[in-house]
């Protein structure tokens, strides 16, 4: 490494913490981070607050800061219906657990308007008294009939653009090329990369 690009290079004594009660969110994320960015995981569901999903994402950051007490990433995740002004949106969780997967297709019903798009926000705190940072990734789809494998939430009612197949029915590793939480985990990469954060993992 040029002796500019040593002296930049910012490197962070403690590790990533990313922090999600959602196992299946971690096994995602660990296959999509591979060895590019180590971070440990803790199993904390955070209280989340109502408003936009940038919102919502920069406060369970902050929440999650202070409970490390060091850098820590989170993400919240939307699925937004175009007929329903982006609604479900960050409330998702709620409507899937009240309604299902037939329950999220009918309230479609009086639409012909299907389409939706997968939203993740990832936030990114350096630690408690940091602001953080939020990256947006997008997959724009339509809402379908539930097909597919049901272990992972809405996967099986969203059919990505350009797809026959559901997010259930498609290979992991295609999803993972596509999906929305692959596009904000591009972002959080880049931005690792360009801060030269070099994060520790404890052993
Ligand atoms: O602790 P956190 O990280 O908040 O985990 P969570 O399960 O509470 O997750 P969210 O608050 O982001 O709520 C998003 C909902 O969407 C589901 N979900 C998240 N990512 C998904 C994906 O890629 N495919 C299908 N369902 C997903 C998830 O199971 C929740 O029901
Ligand atoms: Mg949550």
């Amino acid at each position: 490494m040029a002796a500019a690009a040593k002296a930049s290079a910012f490197l962070v004594s403690r590790p990533v913490t990313f922090v999600t009660g959602n196992a299946k969110k971690l096994e995602e994320v660990r296959t999509i981070l591979g060895q590019s960015v180590p971070f440990q995981s803790l199993k904390l569901d955070i209280p989340e607050l109502q408003g936009e999903p940038e919102e919502i994402s920069k406060e369970k950051a902050r929440l999650a800061a202070l409970h490390v007490n060091g850098p820590v990433l989170v993400e919240d995740t939307c699925l937004c219906f175009n007929a329903l002004k982006g609604l479900p949106g960050p409330y998702i969780k709620w409507f899937l657990q009240k309604l299902g997967h037939e329950g999220l297709n009918n309230l479609l019903m009086a639409y012909e308007d299907k389409s939706a798009y997968a939203l993740c926000a990832f936030s990114f705190a350096l630690g408690p008294d940091a602001e953080p940072i939020t990256f947006l990734g997008k997959t724009p789809g339509k809402i379908v009939p539930p097909r597919g494998p049901t272990d992972f939430g809405w996967d099986p009612i969203f059919q990505p653009d350009g797809y026959e197949q559901t997010y259930a029915e498609m290979p992991k590793e295609e999803k993972n090329k596509i999906s929305h939480r692959y596009k904000s985990l591009e972002m959080v990469k880049a931005h690792f990369a360009e801060a030269g954060y070099n994060f520790q993992l404890d052993y």
